[in-house]
């Protein structure tokens, strides 16, 4: 499967640049990054950290596009929604990792899911996603005399919060409980905030250092405190899902799809 990454300078860039190159099927066809960027230009095998690969770095994605059967995107909203238009036009499948995107930003893509093949998901882990079902389900046995709460620790440069997998566990919380995170998100808290209200899923954000990604979800009732938690120790495991998704939408019909189709869960 010949594959494009975008944002090939960023963190999961090259961590992607690298999973496909280790990816038997897969080839890398194109990378690409924002005008302007340092590195267009540089072979993206040794962008990110190996032999070269015979690809340029290029902010230029129409003919990369045009070549190519799927694009990774792990990069800002903004770029993500610019890219599912492309990748639509193209008729090629788009795996999204890209987190903070808005309701907006998230009718684009459900637009563009009638002519792409789109997997999107804020967490492409197996263990992330394994965690997902397990909240659900101790969500629903455990009902609202357990207070949820969901805290996350991230490096100290990422952009947005809570993070998507925070989210996509608050989500697999809600449902278990058959009702909607919309209605009882709570992500922040300062000063005389009053007792907490029956039914709330709260949200708690840590920054800094270099941590790949911690979640945990406490089921706090009366007298005892369940809790489910997933570390991330390498960001390999976000870009083995990528390429697993890629993959496994390759045949698919268009449509906007989410790692517990990927993994059958
Ligand atoms: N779903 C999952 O499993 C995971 C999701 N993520 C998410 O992926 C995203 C990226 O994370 P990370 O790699 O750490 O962030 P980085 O900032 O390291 O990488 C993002 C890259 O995208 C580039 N970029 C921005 N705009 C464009 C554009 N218009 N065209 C091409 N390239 C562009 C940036 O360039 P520049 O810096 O020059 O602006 C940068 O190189 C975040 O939303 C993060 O939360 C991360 C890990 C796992
Ligand atoms: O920005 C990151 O680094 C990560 N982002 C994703 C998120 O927002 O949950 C996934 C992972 O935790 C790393």
């Amino acid at each position: 499967m010949r594959l494009v990454v975008v944002g090939a300078g960023g963190r999961m860039g090259r961590m992607l640049i690298r999973a496909v190159a280790e990816t038997e099927g897969c080839i890398l066809s194109g990378a690409i990054e924002r005008a302007g960027a340092p590195v267009l230009g540089q072979d993206a095998g040794v962008l990110a950290g190996l032999a070269p690969l015979g690809v340029a770095v290029t902010d230029d994605p129409l003919p990369v596009f045009a070549a190519a059967e799927g694009v990774l995107d792990f990069t800002t909203p903004a770029a993500t929604t610019f890219f599912a238009e492309l990748a639509a036009q193209a008729r090629i499948v788009h795996v999204v990792g890209t987190t903070g995107m808005e309701e907006a930003d998230l009718a684009k893509l459900a637009a563009a899911a009638h002519h792409a093949r789109i997997v999107r998901s804020g967490n492409m882990s197996l263990g992330v996603n394994l965690l997902a079902g397990l909240v659900r389900k101790v969500s629903a046995a455990l009902g609202e005399d357990f207070d949820i709460e969901i805290v996350e620790m991230h490096h100290r440069m990422k952009v947005d919060a809570p993070s998507g997998t925070a989210l996509l566990l608050g989500e697999a919380a809600a449902e278990g409980r058959g009702v909607a995170l919309a209605d009882t998100r709570v992500s922040t808290r300062d000063g005389h905030t009053g007792a907490r209200r029956p039914g709330d899923i709260g949200f708690a954000t840590l920054r800094g250092g270099t941590v790949v990604g911690d979640h945990s979800v406490v089921f706090a009732g009366a007298g005892e405190r369940l809790t489910l938690s997933h570390h991330a120790e390498d960001r390999a495991i976000f870009a083995r899902g990528a390429l697993r998704a890629a993959q496994w939408a390759f045949d698919r019909p268009p449509g906007l799809y989410g790692m517990a189709d990927v993994l059958g869960l």
